[in-house]
């Protein structure tokens, strides 16, 4: 047992020290302008260490695009966290840089946000995060909430979080096993605590393999599909496989 944990540790330091060095090999080959434009994103810590901004930097700013990997992209780098985020980053691969979709309506002038963490957690476990991954107190109106209004919220998100997750599992064991009756509790809990269409569009395509599961109801699972494609065209771009999927689905 000892071994195997061992094993695992050391393979989990040769793997962080792997890509600090790959880090600092690709900060080494930008030219002077990109270097400045780096050193310009937001740094914790600012030290005069060899290589130690650079590593901050990257922890702090990187982003993921495409499976399994990270890139930090300086403009989408400047936008801020909320805990009931107006705007989705998505990487989109064949372009090969990030794209920035507003998920509901904004008036002129008013901020983009984002989600650093899992926005589904309870406030007190965002915060832990933010603060810990982060280093800073969110702020943002769904944390600066009244006492009521913010165990209102965190028991929405629990629930919604609860729903989701299983989302991911069924996926990942190939069931679809979520009922049509939690797909539409899931759908009025993100109206209420997101506003439309919020995640809305990934919650359809459930919906659309449930119905297809069903006894196989090819118009109800297609008018879902159409749906679920409408409302992920907006928050994940067009690039987007899952929107593509989506889209396809939608003509069957
Ligand atoms: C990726 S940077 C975002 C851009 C940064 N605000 C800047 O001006 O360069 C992440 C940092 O921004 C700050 N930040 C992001 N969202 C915030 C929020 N909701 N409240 C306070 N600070 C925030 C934190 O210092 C965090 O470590």
């Amino acid at each position: 047992m000892a071994f195997v944990v061992l094993s695992f540790l050391a393979y989990s330091i040769c793997l962080k020290l792997g890509e600090y060095m790959l880090v600092c090999l690709m900060h080494w080959r930008l030219d002077a302008k990109e270097k400045a434009r780096y050193a310009s994103l937001d740094c914790w810590c600012r030290s005069a260490i060899p290589f130690c901004d650079t590593l901050i930097i990257w922890r702090g700013n990187s982003l993921p695009n495409g499976f399994g990997r990270c890139a930090v992209c300086p403009t989408t780098s400047l936008i801020n966290h909320s805990c009931s985020p107006n705007g989705f980053l998505n990487w989109d691969d064949k372009r090969r840089h990030m794209t920035v979709h507003v998920m509901r309506p904004i008036k002129k002038g008013d901020e983009i946000t984002v989600r650093y963490v899992n926005v589904n957690l309870k406030a007190e476990d965002r915060q832990l995060e933010l603060r810990h991954k982060h280093r800073f107190t969110c702020t943002c109106p769904a944390c600066s909430a009244t006492k009521e209004a913010l165990q209102a919220s965190d028991k929405r998100r629990e629930r919604i979080g609860l729903l989701t997750d299983g989302a991911a599992r069924r996926i990942l064991s190939l069931r679809t096993d979520i009922s049509m009756k939690e797909i539409e509790e899931l759908l009025t809990l993100l109206d209420e605590e997101y506003g439309d269409p919020s995640y809305k569009g990934d919650v359809c395509m459930e919906a659309h393999a449930v119905k297809l599961k069903e006894g196989g109801d090819k118009v109800a699972a297609r008018t879902w599909a159409a749906k679920g494609y409408k409302l992920m065209l907006l928050t994940k771009g067009a690039s987007s496989r899952e929107v593509q999927l989506a889209k396809h689905a939608s003509s069957q």
